[in-house]
């Protein structure tokens, strides 16, 4: 008992810190469709794979830096050693398939958000009806869904994961798509820029959302935290879920709620991405191409799921989903993307729709280029920029993310400070630079170094002058304006900094927003684009069966007792860790 309860410990992966569930559960319980896979998470664009002149780039999973394609699919792909100028990193990471995983059934028990869910948002309560119905007691036990160790499984069948499934279009550009437990002939192919003109394209910007008033911030939480891709259960603790997102909410909302009251009272967040939306259109068309531009968040208003909506009310004929994280985490992107993925393949309309996803894009030469540019502008300011540390801080994840689960955004990270500072080097600016790691919260180990230890190490050594660099982001957010803006720059302050900068996110920078209006266009999915259907995993079907659900509450409320119990988690309370 004792080691289990280590092992649950070190699964364990809880961040920051209601009652709101995703509207996606709603949907699921509202429409019966058909199910079948159609947006395959694996179907994932990565930036890197586009060439930007359009020359033939071979398309394999060839590892090279810079423009080359390579297949840049997440999952399971054997890690592939790259270099990168002097710096040695990993270009093509495993995924663990638990980032994709299938339905998220347990919180879509929670009538509350059902109910906030069709008040808030008009654009469902055409489902309201059936909001009164009763769900099967297989569906009722749908909470304990446990899926970890089939998609792992499922991953590991598919090993080989561009060969057979890639296909390249007629100016060069290649891409790989892989199945999620059927490896076939899913392809996203692409077209050159002419758009047939019955076609009505439509971009959904991802994002993760945030509380737009104070009264949101515990069932923003709630949300966040009823993520699977936020807080890691084992296969065994699923059913664990919700209660501690319950507790983890309650306990981190007046810490939260402090900290969005002092930025204003609420979340940029959805203003900011709605304004991005706006000057990616505006964009799109100089560049010749009409679309439709939704914002879909991950945990808040207007959710994911209602953008999925209004795409299917617009009869969008082709898709971009493009997630505004520069980088790929789990977390994130991964989170999103699985999301998407439950509502498609519910939907015989969505998964006839051809989609194509930008899984990350932080190799761009457009954001590279504009980040340098922000940086160099910021640097100026200084009485003596030769002297200024620039310091980015990225957000953090835990080190099991990355460990464990095979979570690209450490390399990814660390790659892109490094294309950064190259374009700075280009533009004569050689000063020192370092990457720390921000927002940690919860009783597991976060990537490190941490940016609270760093700023009072270098204070200490001497640094005079810094520029604080926020890096995994594009919008200003909580994490910039208070903890960067505020805490940071008090604990450098008081550790012996003099002279503070901070570079400001990219919000709508022109040369950002027409940098992902090229990105939008080199992914559009041909018509002809296929999707895949992907059986089921085990695990899945596992969790149709009340009696499997029964024996795996009871023995999951046994581990929930220790787990919760334990000395660490104790600790982490009085700790304040959430
Ligand atoms: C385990 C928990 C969390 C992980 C992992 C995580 C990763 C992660 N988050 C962002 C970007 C954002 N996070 C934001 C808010 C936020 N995130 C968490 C938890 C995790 N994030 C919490 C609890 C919160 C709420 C705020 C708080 O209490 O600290 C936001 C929204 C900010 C806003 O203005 O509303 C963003 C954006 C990234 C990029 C990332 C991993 C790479
Ligand atoms: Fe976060």
């Amino acid at each position: 008992m004792e080691q289990l309860s280590n092992k649950i410990k070190t699964h364990l992966t809880i961040k920051h810190g209601g009652i709101v569930t995703r509207p996606e559960n709603i949907k699921q319980r509202l429409e019966t469709t058909v199910f079948r896979i159609v947006l395959n998470p694996h179907d994932l664009v990565d930036c890197r794979t586009i060439e930007k002149n359009g020359s033939d780039g071979g398309g394999v999973a060839d590892g090279g830096g810079g423009d080359q394609p390579v297949a840049a699919v997440g999952a399971d792909v054997e890690a592939n050693e790259r270099q990168i100028g002097e710096k040695k990193t990993v270009g093509l990471t495993p995924m663990d398939a638990t980032s994709f995983s299938a339905l998220l059934p347990h919180t879509d028990l929670n009538p509350n958000f059902a109910r906030s869910y069709v008040q808030r948002t008009p654009l469902t309560s055409m489902f309201c009806p059936s909001l009164q119905e009763h769900r099967p007691l297989s569906q009722a036990f749908a909470f304990l869904s446990s899926n970890i160790t089939s998609k792992r499984t499922s991953l590991l069948k598919g090993s080989n994961v561009c060969g057979p499934v890639q296909k390249r279009n007629g100016v060069g550009k290649a891409f790989c798509a892989v199945g999620l437990g059927v490896y076939g002939e899913n392809v996203i192919e692409h077209q050159s820029h002419s758009h047939a003109t019955e076609d009505k394209v439509g971009v959904l910007l991802l994002n993760l959302g945030g509380p737009d008033t104070l009264n949101d911030v515990h069932p923003f939480l709630f949300n966040l935290f009823a993520d699977p891709d936020i807080i890691r259960l084992p296969r065994l603790f699923q059913c664990l879920q919700w209660p501690l997102a319950k507790l983890i909410s309650v306990l981190r909302a007046p810490k939260s709620r402090e900290g969005y009251a002092s930025i204003g009272g609420g979340s940029p967040l959805r203003k900011i991405t709605n304004e991005q939306a706006d000057a990616l259109k505006t964009a799109l068309k100089a560049k010749n191409l009409t679309a439709n531009v939704y914002v879909g968040m991950r945990y808040w208003y207007p959710f994911t799921e209602e953008a999925v909506q209004q795409i299917k009310r617009d009869r969008i004929t082709k898709l971009v989903v493009l997630p505004l994280y520069p980088q790929f985490s789990i977390s994130t992107t991964g989170s999103s993307i699985r999301v998407l993925q439950s509502i498609f393949r519910e939907d015989a309309y969505l998964s006839r729709l051809p989609v194509s996803i930008i899984r990350s894009w932080y190799k761009r030469e457009g954001y590279v280029i504009s980040m340098a540019d922000l940086i160099k502008k910021e640097m100026e300011k200084f009485t003596k920029p030769e002297e200024v540390m620039i310091f980015f801080s990225a957000h953090g994840v835990p080190v099991s993310y990355v460990e464990d689960a095979g979570d690209p955004y450490k390399d990814q990270m660390e790659e892109c400070i490094y294309l950064i500072m190259q374009k700075l080097k280009d533009r004569g600016i050689n000063n020192n630079h370092t990457l720390a790691y921000q927002s940690q919260v919860g009783p597991v180990e976060w990537l490190k170094p941490y940016t609270d230890k760093v700023l009072v190490e270098l204070g200490q050594k001497g640094v005079k002058s810094l520029l604080a660099v926020p890096v995994s982001f594009v919008s200003e957010h909580i994490e910039t304006l208070e903890e960067i803006d505020m805490e940071y720059k008090e604990l450098a302050l008081e550790s012996g900094i003099e002279n503070w900068g901070r570079v400001p996110a990219l919000n709508c920078a022109s040369s950002f927003i027409t940098d992902l209006a090229d990105a939008v266009i080199e992914a559009l999915p041909t018509a002809s684009s296929t999707a895949m259907s992907t059986p089921r995993s085990v695990s899945e079907e596992d969790d149709l069966d009340p009696m499997r659900y029964a024996i795996k509450l009871f023995f999951g409320s046994i581990l929930a007792f220790v787990l919760l119990f334990s000395p660490r988690m104790i600790l982490a309370f009085k700790n304040n860790l959430f």
